[in-house]
């Protein structure tokens, strides 16, 4: 059983179709990448995923569980977290605060059970804070822990937001564009967070990602969207050699595919 189903979803803005009977799936454990040409219909398709846009038409499941009926904060709860195009994090806030407003959606107890069981509560709050320290040591955050997130390099916001998604916890983690903006050697290390989170801490990801070359080396799965309809899916291998992906999406530019 697929860990994500996306079936016959449809997106309309003002009568114009941004998604149009889409469907695909993401097995457990997979990287899989979700490309397509500009105004492809990608990061609508994200947004559907996690809560942002509902789409007209269609049935989302994660782990079997319609995600469509779920406000987007129950999508978190259910194992769904996101990084997104233009980096969103707390500016004004310490890194760590970032990563422990990420977690804020595991904090499962009240102010009246922190009462009654103060035990468990302080014992949850330790976990929660060994897991927080857990990624700041994976994605090299101690230099900045105390520094405020909005002052910081790009590449290390990009790091930051990619902690806070993780600090969730999450079975999915939905990726938009993390490559974007960052020079060769940044986009190297992301890509190797990026399959550590996958096969060390068993995380099965979905990206949207321009940079043919980090989606054929990383991915296990490639869905290509085309003026808001799948057009292909496999291997990055049958994806490359697709004839109508060669076509429509890439033209002649066949280098593009070729991986680093
Ligand atoms: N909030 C919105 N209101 C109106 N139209 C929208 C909205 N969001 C997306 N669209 C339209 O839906 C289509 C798909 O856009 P989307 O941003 O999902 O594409 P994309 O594949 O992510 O593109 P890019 O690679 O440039 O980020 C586009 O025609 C876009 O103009």
């Amino acid at each position: 059983m697929p860990l994500l189903e996306v079936q016959g979803v449809t997106l309309t803005f003002r009568g114009l179709a941004a998604l149009l009977n889409v469907g695909f799936s993401v097995e457990k454990g997979q990287v899989a990448s979700l490309i397509g040409p500009n105004g492809a219909g990608k990061t609508s398709m994200l947004n559907c995923i996690s809560g942002r846009y509902h789409p007209d038409e269609g049935r989302i499941t994660l782990d079997d569980r319609d995600l469509l009926s779920m406000a987007a904060h129950d999508r978190v709860k259910a194992g769904l977290s996101r990084t997104f195009q233009n980096i969103a994090l707390f500016k004004g806030l310490s890194v760590l605060d970032n990563l422990m407003v990420g977690r804020h959606v595991r904090l499962d107890y009240g102010l009246l059970s922190s009462l009654f069981y103060w035990g468990k509560a302080r014992r949850k709050e330790d976990l929660h804070r060994r897991r927080i320290e857990e990624i700041i040591d994976f994605l090299g955050l101690s230099p900045y822990r105390h520094q405020v997130a909005g002052k910081l390099p790009y590449g290390v916001q990009k790091r930051v937001e990619l902690g806070r998604a993780l600090a969730g916890e999450p079975e999915l983690l939905l990726l938009d564009e993390p490559m974007a903006g960052m020079n060769l050697e940044e986009t190297e290390d992301m890509a190797r967070y990026i399959l550590d989170i996958n096969e060390e801490w068993g995380i099965t990801i979905l990206l949207v990602e321009h940079d043919m070359g980090v989606v054929m080396d990383i991915s296990d799965h490639v869905v290509v969207l085309d003026f808001g309809q799948i057009l292909a899916a496999g291997t990055p291998a049958q994806i490359q050699s697709d004839p109508d992906v060669i076509a429509a999406y890439l033209g002649s530019d066949n280098a593009a595919f070729t991986g680093r």
